[in-house]
C-alpha cells in the first residue's frame, strides 16, 4: 500500500544565498502492506509529522521515491495530488479538523461534493458512516456541540466516505480521555480488520502504538523497527 525507497528530506530557512539545510530524513525506505496497522513513534522533532506530509504530498522530496496503492506520487503535481488524495488516503488528525460551521453531516457529505457525487448518493453514503461510526442520532449537531471521541469519530466518518483503502492519522487520540480513546481503537480496529483498511499512525502514546502489527522509530533521520521504545508522558 505504501513503498518507500531512499527518501530524504530536508527544510530549507533563511534567506536566498544565506540558506540553511536542516535535514530531517535521511535515504528512508518503508513497505506498508495492504490491511496492515503500522505505529510510528519517535521523539519529539525526529520527523514523523514531516514523513506525513511527505505521503500525502504536503510537501516533496527532496529526494527518493515513493509509491503509494501502486502509484508512484514523487513527482504529483498539486493538482494530481489533490485528485488523488480525495480517491485513496483519508486522514485523521489530533484536532480533528471539522469546519465548526457545518454540521456533522455537511462536513462528512464535504469530499462527496469536491467529488461531484450526486445528491442522492451522497445522503445514503454519509448516512451509511454515521453508522458506521455509532452517530446515527448527531447528523445535525455543529462540532461544537459533540464531544472530543463524537468529534474524532464524525472526522473519522469523513476520511472514509470516499471509500479509500489508506488512512494516515497524526496523533488520533491525542486529545482524547483514557476511556474514549479506547473506544476510538477499538473502531480502528475494527475498520481495519472488517473494512481491510491499511491505517499509518503516528503517536506518543503507548496504547495507540500497540494497536499496530508493527510499529516502526523514527531516530536521528532513520527508521527502525521497535525495539524497547520508551515511551514518555
Ligand atoms: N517548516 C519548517 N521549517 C523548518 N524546519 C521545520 C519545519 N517544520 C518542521 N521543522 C523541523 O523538522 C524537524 C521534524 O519536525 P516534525 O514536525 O516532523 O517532527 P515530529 O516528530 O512530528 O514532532 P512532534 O512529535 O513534536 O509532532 C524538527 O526539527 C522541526 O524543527
Amino acid at each position: 500500500m505504501i513503498k518507500v525507497r531512499d527518501l530524504s528530506f530536508e527544510f530549507r530557512i533563511g534567506k536566498r544565498g544565506k540558506e540553511k539545510q536542516i535535514p530531517v530524513l535521511k535515504e528512508i525506505s518503508l513497505d506498508v502492506k495492504k490491511g496492515e496497522i503500522v505505529t510510528l513513534v519517535g521523539r519529539s522533532g525526529s520527523g514523523k509529522s514531516t514523513l506525513l506530509h511527505l505521503l500525502s504530498g504536503y510537501l516533496h522530496p527532496t529526494k527518493g521515491r515513493i509509491e503509494i496503492n501502486g502509484t508512484p506520487v514523487e513527482k504529483f503535481s498539486e493538482k494530481q495530488w489533490a485528485d488523488f488524495r480525495l480517491q485513496n488516503i483519508g486522514f485523521i488528525f489530533q484536532n480533528f479538523q471539522l469546519i465548526p460551521s457545518m454540521t456533522a453531516f455537511k462536513n462528512v457529505e464535504l469530499p462527496l461534493v469536491l467529488k461531484g457525487v450526486p445528491e442522492k448518493e451522497r445522503q445514503s453514503r454519509v448516512h451509511q458512516m454515521f453508522t458506521q461510526v455509532g452517530l446515527e442520532d448527531f447528523l445535525d449537531y455543529y462540532p461544537s456541540e459533540l464531544s472530543g471521541g463524537q468529534q474524532q469519530r464524525i472526522s473519522i466518518a469523513r476520511a472514509l466516505v470516499m471509500n479509500p483503502p489508506l488512512l494516515l492519522a497524526d496523533e488520533p487520540t491525542g486529545s482524547l480521555d483514557s476511556e474514549t480513546e479506547a473506544d476510538l481503537l477499538n473502531l480502528i480496529q475494527s475498520l481495519n480488520r472488517d473494512k481491510g483498511i491499511t491505517f499509518l499512525i503516528i503517536t506518543h502514546d503507548q496504547n495507540v502504538a500497540k494497536i499496530g502489527h508493527r510499529t516502526l522509530v523514527l531516530k536521528d533521520g532513520k527508521l527502525a523497527q521497535e525495539e524497547n521504545y520508551a515511551f514518555t508522558g
